[in-house]
């Protein structure tokens, strides 16, 4: 008779890495002295058990397949792992400590682009961060308890702005104002009533509210059933080297778009 490790241990036999997603510190201290010829890697939104190999993780992700992407892109990006490559992710799945253990072949097709979206896009990291935490804020709460959408452009402003026209007068135009400051928040909440893009730039300046879009939507491939605020936040994202965040306001989900292709979809009541 077999013992139930002995029956499920080949998930982890022979792996070239192992990936602990927010372990505690209890968790990773059982790693220390660990001999395996494998790799150990720390995927978390802090570095809170000192780890010597660590990838930030920006949003907890509740999805677990978008989490153990963005962790194995941003390993892969670091050359940590290449293709054929096999590594143990090691999550928690019911949130607390580390419960389950996924078994994953790294490869180039399995690259999503999710990491790339929060690292390698022309806006700074943080800035991409902060506004997604705009838009789930957002997506939860709504205007005052009614669903509402919002349409974020991130990045490459200057460009943005000359594919687009204004629909109404700018509130930012003489304003001085970032993502991420506390006041900006209850601003673009108030402002996402009405129409239109916000167009922030790459350090997160609020550029302008109430953008029209015009980008040629030429070739764009967006899921059917999306509308013209999609459709347009996507399309800027190939014409231009911006990225979209956008909150629908008939579905609820925040989605992310890059090089014109849909990168994330969250659903703000996760988070
Ligand atoms: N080209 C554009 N540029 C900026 N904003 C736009 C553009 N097209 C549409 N919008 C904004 O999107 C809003 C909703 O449009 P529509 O319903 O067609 O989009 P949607 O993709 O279905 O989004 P939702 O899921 O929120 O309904 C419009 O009222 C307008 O404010
Ligand atoms: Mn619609």
């Amino acid at each position: 008779m077999a013992t139930l490790s002995e029956l499920v241990g080949d998930l982890v036999d022979g792996v070239d890495g192992v990936l602990l997603f927010s372990p505690s510190g209890s968790f990773y201290e059982r790693f220390e002295g660990w001999e395996e010829d494998a790799d150990l890697v720390v995927v978390a939104p802090e570095n809170a058990v000192d780890a010597e190999t660590y990838v930030d993780l920006p949003l907890e992700f509740d999805n677990i397949r978008d989490r153990i992407r963005f962790g194995i892109e941003g390993a892969m990006e670091r050359g940590l792992f290449g293709d054929g490559d096999v590594v143990a992710c090691a999550v928690p799945t019911f949130g607390g400590d580390i419960d389950s253990i996924v078994r994953v072949r790294v490869g180039e097709e399995m690259r999503s682009g999710i990491y790339d979206l929060f690292t390698n896009s022309r806006a700074e990291p943080s800035v991409v961060r902060d506004v997604f935490d705009v838009a789930i804020e957002l997506g939860k709460k709504g205007q005052k308890g009614k669903p509402v959408g919002a349409l974020f452009i991130v990045g490459d402003a200057g460009k943005v702005m000359n594919k687009s026209r204004p629909l109404s007068y700018n509130p930012f135009e003489k304003s001085h104002v970032h993502v991420g400051d506390p006041i900006v928040n209850v601003m673009l909440k108030e402002f996402s009533r009405l129409d239109g893009a916000f167009v922030i730039s790459d350090s997160g300046k609020i550029v302008s509210a109430y953008r029209y879009l015009e980008p040629s939507a030429e070739g764009v491939d967006i899921p059917k059933g999306l509308g013209a605020r999609h459709m347009a936040g996507g399309a800027i994202t190939r014409d231009t080297n911006a990225i979209s965040i956008v909150l629908s306001e008939s579905d609820g989900l925040v989605r992310a778009f890059k090089g014109g292709k849909l990168l994330l979809e969250i659903d703000p009541e996760e988070y």
